[in-house]
């Protein structure tokens, strides 16, 4: 959630950019939104779609704060690494020992990894990362996992289920990956399409398949509709602005806000979506 920090845009080379500052006094709209609009009963801050990786340390713990805050928590119920993507791991050993220090700063809150390949670039298999991990992260809690890798996930539900929590994140896949026993869902449409997804847990756990695909048909339309246009975390903004209505702001560097022209067509699809 960002602003633009000056009122007057700053002129660049070749098109308008607006420098943006996080915007805090959204979120207890946004709180109310999600819970009961959305029927969403968890949030994951600073993630890909918070543009946690675009915010300065200050910033993402003011922006934990204030959801903490609305959210009524005490503090985090557990904390999310991603891989380094820079100098990237090359095996599971050097993966871990990076996650282990990062999850030994914070002792007594559960660990997760945010498995997220087609942005940290780093492809080591979940399966095989999280064989003796608690050993190592006496912490380790789950896995957030954003890939299509679907044996990958069926094989750690199939070695860990019982130990950890296993949140599955491409949202047009979650009912492949409910097949295949996930835990969860973490993802960036249930801002908006929260509610319909709810609804499809619902089904599944009814062995409704027949409505279940209908719900992950919805999002897979909707979704495959915004990918032919160009879509991504700047778009996915502009479609929460609408469908919420509160202002989510422009994203920030090296991103570039939706265009108007994807916003109209993006609006008339949603609207069009039926079950
Ligand atoms: C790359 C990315 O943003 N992944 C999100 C979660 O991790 C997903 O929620 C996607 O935005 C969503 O599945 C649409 O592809
Ligand atoms: C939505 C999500 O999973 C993320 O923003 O990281």
């Amino acid at each position: 959630i960002l602003r633009p920090k000056y009122p007057v845009q700053k002129l660049y080379a070749f098109s308008t950019i607006q420098e943006v500052e996080i915007n805090l006094t959204v979120i207890g709209q946004y709180v109310d939104y999600l819970v009961k609009e959305q029927g969403v009963k968890n949030v994951f801050v600073n993630g890909t779609t918070g543009e946690g990786l675009a915010l300065s340390t200050q910033e993402r713990k003011q922006l934990a704060e204030e959801w903490a805050k609305h959210a009524a928590a005490i503090g985090a119920s557990g904390i999310a690494g991603i891989a380094p993507f820079f100098f990237k791991p090359t095996n599971k050993d050097t993966l871990v020992a990076f996650l282990r220090e990062v999850a030994s700063e914070a002792p007594g809150i559960p660990f997760y990894y945010y498995h997220i390949p087609p942005l940290t670039g780093v492809k080591i298999r979940v399966e095989e990362l999280l064989d003796g991990i608690k050993e190592q992260i006496p912490t380790f809690q789950g896995v957030k996992f954003s890939d299509t890798d679907l044996l990958d996930f069926a094989q750690c539900v199939k070695n860990h289920k019982e130990q950890f929590v296993l949140l599955y994140g491409v949202d047009e896949h979650l009912l492949s990956a409910l097949a295949v026993g996930a835990t969860g869902a973490v993802g960036s449409t249930y801002n908006y399409l929260g509610k319909k997804n709810n609804l499809m847990l619902e089904a599944f756990a009814k062995q409704d398949l027949a409505l279940a695909q209908r719900y992950q048909f919805c999002t897979g339309e909707f979704l495959s509709f915004v990918f032919k246009l160009g879509f991504g975390v700047a778009q996915t903004k502009a479609v929460m602005t609408f469908t919420s209505g509160i202002p989510m702001g422009p994203p920030r560097l090296p991103l570039l806000s939706a265009s108007v022209d994807f916003i109209e067509k993006a609006k008339a699809k949603m609207t069009s979506l039926i079950l």
